[in-house]
C-alpha cells in the first residue's frame, strides 16, 4: 500500500495531501507539532513530527517556511524515511527537468526543458519556470509567479505570489520577493525587495 506521511497539517498540508492522493497514495497520515489538530481536511493527524519514524510510510514536509522544511526534511532523510517527489497530474513538466527529493509541483505549473529543481522545493499553482532554469533547494516559487528563461534562484528564497523574474536573471540565496514585485535586474545581497521594478526594503 502507498503510504505519505506528511508533516504539516495547514492549508499547503490539504495541497500536498490532494496531489499525493491524486499520484496514488492509498493512505495519508498527517504529523504536526501543534496541539490539539486531530485531523486535516479529512485525513487524520496522528502525532507530532518526531512520531513518523514509528509509522511504516513515506514522509514530505508541508511547511512553507523553508528552514524548518530544509531541517525537517534532513531529519527525515537521516532517518532513512522516503521522501518522494509530489507532481500533481496537470502541473507540465519537460522530459528533462530534474526535480530533488521532498519538492512539491502543483497544479497548472509549467517548467520548461533544461530546467533543474532542487530539494524540498515548493513550486506553486500556476506558476512558470521557463527554459534553463536553475532553482536551487528550498526554494518558494508561490502562486502564479512566472520565472522568464535562465534563471536562478538560490537556496531558501522565497518568490512571492505573482511575482516576476526576467531572463537572464540571478535572485542569490536566503531573499524574500514581495508580492507582485517584478525583478529586472540580478539580486545579491540577500533581503526583501518588493515593487516595480524590485527594490530592497529590508
Ligand atoms: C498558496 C499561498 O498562499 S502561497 C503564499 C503567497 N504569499 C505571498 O507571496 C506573500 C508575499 N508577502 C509579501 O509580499 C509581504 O508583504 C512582504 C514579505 C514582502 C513584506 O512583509 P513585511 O516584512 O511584513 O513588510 P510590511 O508589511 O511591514 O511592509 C513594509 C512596507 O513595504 C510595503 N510592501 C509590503 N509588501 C509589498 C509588496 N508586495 N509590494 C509593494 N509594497 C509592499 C508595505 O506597504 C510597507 O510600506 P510602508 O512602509 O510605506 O507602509
Amino acid at each position: 500500500m502507498k503510504r505519505l506521511g506528511i508533516i504539516g497539517a495547514s492549508g499547503h498540508g490539504k495541497v500536498v495531501a490532494d496531489i499525493a492522493r491524486s499520484m496514488g497514495y492509498e493512505e495519508i497520515l498527517f504529523f504536526d507539532d501543534s496541539e490539539g489538530c486531530a485531523s486535516c481536511n479529512g485525513y487524520p493527524v496522528v502525532g507530532k513530527s518526531a512520531d513518523i519514524f514509528h509509522f511504516s510510510c513515506e514522509g514530505i514536509v508541508a511547511i512553507g517556511n523553508s528552514q524548518v522544511r530544509q531541517t525537517l526534511q534532513e531529519r527525515l532523510e537521516a532517518g532513512g524515511i522516503h521522501v518522494p517527489v509530489l507532481i500533481h497530474p496537470h502541473a507540465v513538466l519537460a522530459p528533462d527537468v530534474t526535480v530533488g527529493a521532498g519538492t512539491v509541483i502543483m497544479a497548472g505549473a509549467v517548467v520548461n526543458p533544461g530546467s533543474t529543481i532542487g530539494k524540498g522545493c515548493i513550486i506553486n499553482t500556476c506558476a512558470s519556470v521557463d527554459h534553463d532554469c536553475r532553482i536551487h533547494d528550498y526554494v518558494h516559487i508561490s502562486v502564479g509567479s512566472h520565472l522568464a528563461g535562465t534563471v536562478q534562484v538560490g537556496h531558501n528564497t522565497w518568490i512571492g505570489i505573482g511575482a516576476v523574474i526576467s531572463n537572464n536573471l540571478t535572485v542569490c540565496a536566503e531573499c524574500m520577493i514581495g508580492a507582485g514585485a517584478v525583478v529586472c535586474r540580478s539580486i545579491e545581497e540577500k533581503g526583501t525587495y518588493v515593487g516595480v521594478p524590485a527594490r530592497k526594503i529590508k
